[in-house]
């Protein structure tokens, strides 16, 4: 009667399978293997495998039921997806990392590291460059993705002493390019507000030498303004609470932050203009601590992390100059004067700002403070990127290869969504085509290697979203320069019309005018559709869509002013770029690096908006799949074929399925495998066999294969120490690793051959060969102590066939002593005694060790005084002599008459030296090696003292 069921986590190591821990009444507990179970209760490990059709409600059906699991980690064949736990899980351990180290990415269970290890093995065999892409929207745990994927490589690479240097590096760049650029949003405590990829370059060995960062489209709107419930960067109130006295002194800052106006929120102008009177009211304080965020404690990292990567003294005052110049720009205040002109309200020392910005009026003149503090800030974020750069750098010429790690932000659709959103859009448009090019490519690649026929797959192809917005003359970004660069007056409306002329009738673009009935209430007039491939987005051609063209600093009539935040990047030759051109070229240039490299996927989900550990927000999380492309993936991954292992592993899973290729395959493994599936029953519409691997088409027919194997497995009764062995394996070292396997592996034989399973027509093959085996011995045991011979045995009764030969010789000597009488037994031992070289050997030697003639018997090894051989012996202490016998032979006789002394070694080896002199009688000193030094020693004192004839001399 079954008690109770458990899961034994030892044993969730193989893909799809569990084991569960079975308690019984009787409290004969059974550990199972629960594939089908496990697969119910914890759905697939790879969603390719999903067993009826690919909807995106068995889709969300198995992620709930792996993060109900804590199992956030899935594959969509070798993409990664994964859910935020919001919880410290145990699964970063330095043990997990040496787990996932060298190990076949399929053999364990999907995780970062198994994404991480793969890449870096195939860099370091095949000597070609990586990237891994991680994506998903806000707080979904990219950034943690990408920390966990570099402290992965810092513990598992080789390293030495300098390279530590870089590895160090490497690492604490990253607390550095935080306080920078990242800040508290209403979704994430610590969110990236740029776009990040780095490469982390590798030399010949494989261990980290250097990297390179870049960084893409910063949220400068977010140094002047944040939404309620968010902060500024975080560097601002670190330096603020961390910062020394005396340095906030030197920057003419205080340390409450509520002191200044960029760090507590504001919605508008007008609230600017209110901010001192509120102020005051304001003792709560809007930008109060967050409690998740030490800003005391970060500053000292963050500090530490500058004089680890390379910064001065110099240079820490001019960014911490800088970082403070923000924050008094954001403290000046305009008030009209008479003409209607901004003047500064009140500081004289500052009056000359008043007058570069005075042809401007008060609301223009906030516009150009903020645009000055935005430019300055994304200007230092830059600044801090390239220094950081030059302190990654290797300088050594030799080629390297890298694995680019890309931290970028996932499709958006906020209820406004603006130009921000517009570019983040269409760099997921891009990245999702690269990603289904690549995927598709390599599916081709992988058919035409392994000779498979290709076969089209049917899939939405992206790229006409694309065009869209990237076409030189006709695309979106086009349509916005011009109408941006042309001379005259460029208005929001202006430029709505000018996308209905030029792309009005793009099947992904619509705006009210060209809505049908149904759709056209919910666009605005000022709005514009685009149908992304994950979904709709409408978007508002209003607001920072033209100011980050018409930036207000364009109008101030002070050309430095002008040159240095507007035009100091244009080539005097060139029509000037705008963001929009400017963000799409550079995402021209990332898509181009990535495109020659491998790539691998990781895609993050959030599951719930509030940062609840294990809550599954259906509705948010089917959002996400959409807009993550998931479904897409899935279905170009699936179309061709679900599940293709290559021979070797596929025939060490399920070789005992078949009689034939169990338990030992001796051919190639490809027909071992045709073996196995023609004797299971494979269709020939459900498998391809390509050169070196299987191609099975439907995931049902895994299935089958896989449940017949749990059954036969359970009947096998190899899943106790199956479990054992992967326990074994995860606390072994890689190199360890295979010797494990070897050991346990015949412990694993051993036990099947000692217990044979109850079920005949399940084992039938194994102990059909276990009788024809024994049957043959019989016929062939030996017949006497002398007969050495033995019938080999096949490989799967090794173990028991040593055993019955030991066995066998024991009987064969009892029986033997058994037969002597005590007359013969005297005869025998004058004999040996007298004629020890013509004794007759073996029997005597047994009979010593039996009878009361012999003294003390031991086995020894014998090392010859010329080249210290080493000869596996037996010492025979008799009352006059000490003999030297191999198994069949006495080699060497001492008498304790010639025994000068003896010496033992004081270390604990067993070595012994009996010495005698070397005559024609004797050959010399004896040197031995003995398990029991003391009992032998004490003997053979003992038996030589009483003959008084040798001193001992203790030696060390
Ligand atoms: N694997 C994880 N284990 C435990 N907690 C995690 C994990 N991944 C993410 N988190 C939690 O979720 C928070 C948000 O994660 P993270 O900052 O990586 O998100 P993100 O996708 O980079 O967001 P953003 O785009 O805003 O930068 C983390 O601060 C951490 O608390």
């Amino acid at each position: 009667v079954l008690i109770d069921v458990k899961l034994l986590t030892l044993g969730k190591v193989l893909k799809t399978h569990w084991y569960y821990l079975y308690q019984v009444e009787d409290n004969t507990d059974i550990i199972m293997e629960g594939a089908l179970i496990a697969r119910d209760r914890v759905g697939v490990q790879d969603f390719v495998l999903l067993d009826s059709h690919t909807s995106e409600a068995a889709f969300l059906n198995n992620l709930r039921k792996r993060y109900q699991e804590n199992l956030i980690y899935t594959y969509i064949g070798t993409l990664l997806v994964s859910v935020n736990p919001y919880k410290e899980l145990d699964i970063y351990t330095v043990t997990q990392m040496q787990l996932y180290r060298g190990v076949n990415f399929f053999e364990l269970p999907p995780h970062l590291y198994a994404i991480a290890d793969n890449a870096y093995r195939v860099m370091c065999s095949e000597y070609n460059n990586h990237f891994i892409l991680i994506s998903g929207e806000s707080g979904a745990g990219k950034t943690e993705a990408s920390k966990k994927i570099l402290q992965y490589y810092a513990v598992t690479c080789p390293t030495t002493e300098q390279l530590q240097v870089v590895r160090d590096r490497l690492l604490l760049s990253n607390p550095v390019l935080e306080a920078f650029g990242n800040a508290k949003t209403l979704r994430n405590d610590n969110s990236s507000r740029f776009g990040k990829y780095m490469d982390i370059q590798f030399d010949f060995k494989g261990a980290p030498v250097g990297g390179h960062i870049l960084s893409y489209l910063i949220e400068k709107s977010r140094v002047v303004h944040q939404n309620h419930g968010e902060r500024n960067f975080h560097i601002f109130y670190q330096l603020l609470e961390g910062g020394e006295k005396d340095l906030l002194c030197w920057l003419g800052l205080e340390r409450n932050p509520q002191k200044y106006a960029y760090l507590v929120q504001v919605s508008d102008n007008l609230a600017i203009s209110l901010f001192c009177a509120w102020n005051s009211l304001c003792r709560l304080g809007r930008c109060a601590k967050v409690f998740s965020i030490n800003d005391k404690n970060d500053w000292k990292i963050v500090r530490k992390a500058f004089s680890i990567i390379d910064f001065t003294e110099k240079d820490l005052e001019h960014l911490f100059g800088i970082v403070a110049s923000v924050l008094h720009l954001g403290n000046i205040q305009f008030e009209e004067d008479s003409n209607g002109h901004a003047i500064i309200r009140n500081g004289t020392q500052i009056k000359w700002i008043s007058k570069v910005l005075s042809p401007l009026n008060v609301d223009l003149a906030f516009y150009a403070r903020d645009a000055v503090a935005k430019a300055i800030y994304g200007r230092t974020f830059t600044w801090l990127v390239n220094k950081i750069n030059g302190s990654l750098a290797n300088k050594d010429s030799t080629r390297k290869t890298v694995i680019g790690l890309l931290d970028i932000y996932g499709f958006e659709v906020l209820d406004t969504n603006s130009f921000e959103q517009f570019c983040i859009n269409y760099c997921n448009e891009k990245l999702q085509q690269l990603l289904i090019e690549m995927t598709l490519k390599a599916e081709q690649e992988e058919y035409e290697m392994e000779g498979i026929e290709w076969e089209p797959i049917p899939y939405f192809n992206n790229k006409i979203i694309c065009d869209l917005v990237e076409q030189k003359h006709k695309g979106i970004i086009s349509i916005l320069d011009e109408e941006c660069l042309r001379p005259g007056e460029a208005t929001d409306l202006s430029f709505l019309e000018k996308l209905e002329e030029k792309v009005g009738d793009h099947a992904h673009f619509v705006t009210r005018k060209l809505a049908d009935q149904k759709t056209r209430k919910s666009i605005d007039w000022v709005d514009f559709r685009l149908l992304h491939y994950a979904g709709e987005v409408t978007y508002c051609a209003v607001g920072d869509f033209s100011l980050m063209v018409f930036q207000v600093l364009c109008n101030s009539k002070n050309g430095i002013v002008r040159d240095c935040f507007l035009l100091s990047e244009l080539d005097s030759r060139r029509r000037p770029e705008t963001v929009a051109t400017q963000f799409k070229n550079s995402l021209m240039s990332l898509i181009e690096i990535l495109m020659s490299k491998e790539p691998s996927y990781i895609r993050c989900i959030k599951p719930n908006e509030n940062k609840e550990p294990g809550k599954f927000d259906d509705c948010l999380i089917r959002h996400q799949v959409k807009y993550l492309g998931l479904m897409e993936h899935l279905r170009v991954r699936r179309a061709g074929f679900a599940y293709r292992r290559k021979y070797e592993h596929f025939l060490r899973r399920y070789k005992s399925l078949c009689p034939a290729t169990w338990p030992h395959w001796h051919g190639p493994a490809a027909e071992g495998v045709e073996r196995l599936i023609k004797h299971i029953g494979y269709k020939p519409e459900e498998y391809k066999l390509g050169r070196t691997k299987i191609f099975i088409r439907f995931p049902k027919t895994l299935f089958a294969t896989e449940d017949a194997f749990e059954i036969r497995k359970h009947l096998l009764g190899m899943i106790p120490l199956e479990a054992c062995w992967r326990g074994v394996l995860a606390r072994k070292e890689a190199k360890k690793r295979t010797w494990a396997v070897q050991i346990i592996r015949k412990f694993i034989q051993g036990f099947i051959n000692r217990k044979k399973p109850l079920c005949p027509e399940n084992v039938e093959f194994v102990r059909l060969v276990q009788y024809k085996y024994l049957m043959k011995l019989r016929d062939h045991i030996p017949r006497n102590v002398l007969d050495k011979s033995w019938l080999q045995p096949p490989s799967i009764l090794e173990e028991i066939s040593e055993m019955l030969q030991k066995m066998c010789i024991r009987n064969l000597v009892r029986k033997y002593c058994r037969g002597v009488t005590p007359e013969r037994k005297v005869q025998v031992t004058n004999a040996w005694d007298a004629n020890w070289q013509s004794a007759t050997y073996a029997p005597f030697v047994f009979l010593l060790i039996q009878a009361p003639y012999s003294q003390y018997a031991t086995p020894v090894v014998k090392y010859d005084r010329n080249g210290f051989k080493a000869r596996e012996r037996l010492l025979v202490l008799t009352q006059s002599s000490a003999y030297v016998v191999e198994m069949a032979k006495i080699k060497q006789k001492i008498d304790y008459a010639t025994l000068k002394g003896i010496s033992t070694s004081n270390l604990g080896d067993g070595i012994v030296v009996m010495h005698v002199p070397e005559d024609n009688k004797q050959k010399g000193d004896v040197i031995l090696q003995c398990e029991h030094i003391f009992e032998m020693v004490t003997k053979l004192c003992m038996l030589a003292n009483k003959q008084n004839l040798v001193k001992v001399v203790k030696g060390r």
